[in-house]
């Protein structure tokens, strides 16, 4: 095993006590490869017939949960040095997997591979960390019972569970009733493996990344606009992947704890390399600035067929601001740590639309509430929306303890608000850091936090 694969957030608990920095924020760092690509390189890889090469993937618990399974599955995935190497099974030749798989802490993982599970004639059982165990799966085996497969589920709903596929499957026509781009992805990804046309209305556009990277593999994926500015999504299967290198772009979830943590701390400066800006990614971004971060794109590029720039952030006043919630799906992993901006933000912040955040790795609604309350924060729920009331700056703030429930973008944003408030904050459990953004503590002392 290599050491990569070694920490396990069940592994002891991590805690941390975050004091106010000393001085700013200086340097570059490269932030790991994008979550989302790199659960999608895998799973596609291992669909396509011959070899593909990964540059960029990120290293995280939750993509090392997806290599697991897909070996389970058949494929043969290596770590050369500087990048992953998987030979491909093909689609509808999966194996079928001699334990259960075990995603853990993993929503993407689990989501998407359900989706390709249920066209395959195999059966298979599925786990996850009691993080994954609590969050609903019924948005993805609902849908996905329509082509024939077989979903038993614990209290109707969460995992533990079976999975009984087919190796005859119908194709799907499902409209989202949630925006999640995991639903869709699960829907498109057993479309690959169904006899004829599988079709996915969304709302409101996610993240397409799956989208994309099935197009990079010779998939044709047709995409049309609704009157309302959403999208309908179709594929025809059975469907071929021809394997395909794939580079995976730095992180812009990821890129979103730096960036923060440069706005608040006094006289901080950070460059920040290779930023993933696909347009379905970057509502944080737009947020900030519209509260008067500096915040500049350099180098604007596409790379392995995604947009790319190098952002600089520089320490900024910032002002409350209204988020509105057709914005959520393009920044739905980065409202822990922009509620810390806007605790420190001078007025009033609304940001609307909130549901989607109870049904992550925690309930992130309640959750980042309690992380803000307990450092000193003025903040309340309106039905889905989150109201903060700015301090205008670090005084009063901090001096609390979080409890991070098994979540890592609890972790690195209650870091980030330590960095910045006046008095310490003290973090429960930074473990669960790994599952997305390994070596997050040393690369931002890299910088200079001192943590
Ligand atoms: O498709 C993906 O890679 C993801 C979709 C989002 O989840 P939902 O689809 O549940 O919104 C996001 O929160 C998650 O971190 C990654
Ligand atoms: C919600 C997240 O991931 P997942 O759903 O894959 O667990 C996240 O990374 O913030």
């Amino acid at each position: 095993m290599n050491a990569i694969m070694e920490h396990h957030p069940s592994a002891p608990v991590i805690p941390l006590s975050v004091a106010r920095n000393p001085g700013p924020l200086r340097g570059s760092i490269r932030v790991p490869g994008d979550k989302s690509i790199s659960h999608r390189a895998l799973m596609l890889a291992s669909l396509a017939s011959g070899r593909t090469v990964v540059t960029g993937l990120l290293e995280g618990e939750d993509v090392l949960r997806t290599a697991d399974a897909m070996r389970a599955l058949g494929a043969t995935i290596t770590r050369e040095t500087d990048r992953w190497v998987i030979e491909g099974k093909g689609v509808g030749a999966l194996n079928e997997p001699d334990d259960v798989l075990d995603m853990g802490n993993s929503g993407t993982a689990a989501r998407l591979l359900s989706g390709i599970l249920s066209s395959h004639a195999i059966t298979s059982f599925m786990t996850g960390d009691a993080s994954l165990r609590s969050r609903p799966m019924r948005r993805v085996t609902q849908p996905l019972s329509a082509n024939g497969a077989c979903f038993a589920t614990r209290h109707g709903e969460k995992l533990p569970m079976a999975i009984i596929g087919t190796g005859e499957a119908a194709p799907i026509a499902y409209r989202l009733p949630v925006a999640s781009a995991q639903v869709k992805s699960a829907i498109l990804l057993a479309g690959l493996n169904a006899t004829g046309r599988t079709k996915v209305e969304e709302p409101v556009a996610t993240r397409d990344h799956t989208e994309n990277m099935l197009r990079h593999f010779g998939v044709e994926v047709e995409v049309g606009l609704t009157p309302t500015g959403g999208r309908i999504i179709t594929l025809q299967g059975p469907a071929r992947l021809a394997a395909r290198d794939v580079v995976v772009p730095a992180d812009p979830s990821s890129a979103a704890f730096p960036i923060v943590a440069a706005c608040l701390v006094p006289g901080s400066e950070v460059r920040l390399p290779g930023i993933g800006l696909n347009p379905l990614r970057t509502g944080l971004f737009t947020t900030l600035r519209e509260m008067g971060a500096s915040l500049e794109i350099e180098n604007e590029r596409i790379e392995g067929g995604e947009p790319v720039g190098d952002l600089v952030v520089r320490a900024s006043a910032l002002q409350g601001v209204d988020v509105p919630a057709n914005r959520a799906p393009s920044m739905i992993d980065e409202y822990p740590v922009l509620a810390v901006a806007c605790a420190f933000a001078n007025g009033t912040s609304r940001l609307r639309g909130l549901e989607e955040l109870r049904v992550k790795e925690s309930d992130r609604l309640s959750a980042t509430v309690a992380l803000l309350k307990a450092n000193g924060a003025t903040v309340r729920v309106e039905g889905d929306d989150m109201i903060i009331e700015g301090r205008g700056g670090a005084e009063g703030l901090g001096g609390g303890l979080v409890e991070t429930r098994m979540d890592h973008r609890l972790a690195m944003s209650a870091i980030v608000f330590g960095l910045a408030a006046e008095k310490p904050v003290m973090v429960d459990d930074t473990g669960f850091i790994n599952t997305s953004f390994p070596g997050f503590v040393s690369l931002m002392t890299a910088l200079g936090a001192a943590l």
